[in-house]
């Protein structure tokens, strides 16, 4: 479903993504993960397309967009949750979401009366949002949730724009453990229909949910596999998981 070809970019002298390529299939959640400074907010920044990369090429669904915009990208199917939140803080929850629905099928539903088109676009929204959880949060403006809550409400937007792929950019930062627990069993739900691209710190759900696991170190994957194929390989360890290598 995403495919990242040798993707290389350098900041003058500094080369930040060597060459990188991995794929993330249908049904799959791939993990990439290693310490601070090795470039995963560089390689996600090139697949969604806020950076453009030097050589090397992504595909979505087998198409090119490699030279497509942000905005573009998010219309071919490219769904992501930021790391600094996209929420509209003085709208209501329901609001935030329905204008991400809007947005993706404002013209399906054009010939519609202005209040049907509000009803319908209300009703997808609020299917979404009971969804993640936040059913009962709706009527609430969006400043009045907590940082968990908020979080849930970036994946929301995101899954109102119909994705065929999610990139989560560290999704964890900033959750208790309950918030953290929940949200990854959301995720394992929701992988099961859509693929991901997980950039994340917490290792309980990297190895919780990732089927793949890519190890980047200093702009290089230096090891990829299982996350038990990961866990057993010298290399990750030594350069990630802070053991000695033998
Ligand atoms: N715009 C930029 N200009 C110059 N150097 C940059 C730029 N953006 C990132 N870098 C450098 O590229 C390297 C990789 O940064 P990046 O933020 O991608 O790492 P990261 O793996 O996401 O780190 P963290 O886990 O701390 O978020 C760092 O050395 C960083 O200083």
């Amino acid at each position: 479903m995403l495919e990242i070809e040798n993707l290389h970019k350098s900041f003058g002298a500094l080369t930040v993504s060597h060459d990188i390529s991995l794929s993330v299939g249908a049904g799959q959640c791939h993990a990439v993960i290693g310490p601070n400074g090795a470039g995963k907010t560089t390689l996600i920044h090139q697949i969604s397309g806020v950076l453009r990369q030097d050589k090397g090429r992504v595909a979505l669904d087998g198409k090119d967009v490699s030279a497509l915009s942000v905005w573009e990208r998010v219309q071919a199917g490219l769904g992501r949750t930021f790391q600094i939140t996209s929420v509209l803080p003085s709208f209501s929850v329901l609001e935030n979401v329905a204008t991400a629905v809007q947005a993706k099928n404002g013209s399906s539903l054009r010939f519609l009366a202005a209040a049907a088109r509000e009803a319908a676009l209300n009703d997808i929204a609020q299917d979404i949002l009971t969804r993640v959880g936040l059913g009962a949060r709706s009527g609430q403006q969006a400043a009045d949730l907590s940082h968990g809550e908020l979080r849930l409400l970036e994946l929301a937007i995101a899954l109102a724009g119909e994705p065929k792929c999610l990139l989560l950019d560290e999704p964890m930062a900033g959750l208790g453990r309950t918030e953290s627990v929940a949200l990854i069993d959301l995720l394992r739900t929701l992988r099961e229909e859509l693929p991901m691209l997980l950039v994340e710190h917490d290792m309980d759900a990297v190895f919780q949910l990732a089927d793949d696991l890519s190890v980047l170190v200093d702009g290089q994957i230096v090891a990829r596999g299982t996350p038990d194929e990961v866990r057993q390989n010298p290399k990750a360890r030594a350069a990630y998981l802070g053991e000695g290598s033998g």
